[in-house]
């Protein structure tokens, strides 16, 4: 299969080559080739069971907890091969941060969601901490809704504030590519309309990586989209051409939805 890829203008944050996953004998991601361009958001989408998010978890390597699940190629973050065994996987967790579908804050409190993970990797004093968790909280548009409830449980936020909490755990290790898998799948139209508004924020600082299963989300918030199917990637390039002008019959098929 030969991808239909207009190639992105901006440098690559993410380099990948010739991309194979396989869940056992299951070959669930075809020799993908793709950049992904830094502080940009990139859309993944295409119908369920396409291989989206197995290609957004290989970015953190987050398929190493499975022994039965291998992927080969390469993923080049500024030049290292993210699937090189020498790699320190907590080391690309930190500069790699994944978001989930559904929010799942710490059982903690509000203050120590976002403290937590950057408590395993630097010594901070309590003003250097409280300074990190507050931009941490204010990059992810939280930060007024719940600054006169920092000690109380994260799991009493709604369901759209958990899920900001989750991204300003990410934000406060300071990373440098956020992967978001489906994060507005579980939240109601408001709440998902100020997570679309804080990806269009973020990626002046991230390289934003975004799989969703709304067309209309990927179409306003995107640069580029990839369109997958059946584990190949079937086109990648900028979102405004994929949208208006697909270069692939299948991309236009599935984006008018007359497929999927
Ligand atoms: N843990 C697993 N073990 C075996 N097969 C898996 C596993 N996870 C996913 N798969 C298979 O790999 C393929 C790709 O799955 P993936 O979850 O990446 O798709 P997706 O495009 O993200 O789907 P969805 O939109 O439904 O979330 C599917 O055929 C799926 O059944």
């Amino acid at each position: 299969m030969t991808t239909a890829m207009i190639k992105p203008q901006e440098a690559a944050k993410i380099a990948v080559k010739d991309l194979n996953f396989y869940y056992g004998k299951f070959h669930a991601l075809k020799n993908i080739s793709m950049e992904i361009p830094e502080k940009k958001v990139t859309a993944f989408i295409g119908p369920s069971g396409c291989g989206k998010s197995t290609l957004l978890r290989t970015f953190n390597r987050m398929f190493e907890l499975y022994p039965e699940q291998r992927a080969e190629g390469q993923i080049m973050l500024d030049g290292n091969n993210l699937l090189s065994k020498n790699l320190d996987v907590a080391l690309v967790r930190a500069r790699v941060g994944m978001v989930f579908q559904k929010p799942t804050p710490f059982p903690m409190s509000v203050y120590d969601n976002v403290a937590f993970g950057v408590r395993l990797f630097e010594t901070l004093s309590k003003s250097e901490m409280d300074d990190r968790v507050e931009s941490a909280l204010r990059k992810a548009a939280l930060w007024n809704e719940v600054k006169d409830k920092l000690q109380q449980s994260g799991s009493g936020l709604s369901g759209g504030q958990q899920q900001r909490l989750c991204i300003a755990r990410g934000i406060a290790l300071m990373p440098e590519v956020l992967l978001l898998d489906e994060p507005c799948s579980a939240l109601d139209p408001l709440s998902t309309s100020k997570i679309e508004e804080l990806i269009e924020e973020l990626k002046d600082e991230y390289t934003v990586v975004i799989v969703t299963h709304n067309m209309q989300q990927a179409a306003r918030c995107s640069d580029y989209t990839a369109y997958m199917y059946l584990g190949d990637l079937m086109e990648f390039g900028p979102t405004k051409e994929l949208f208006v002008k697909p270069q692939r019959k299948e991309t236009e098929d599935y984006i008018t939805g007359r497929f999927g």
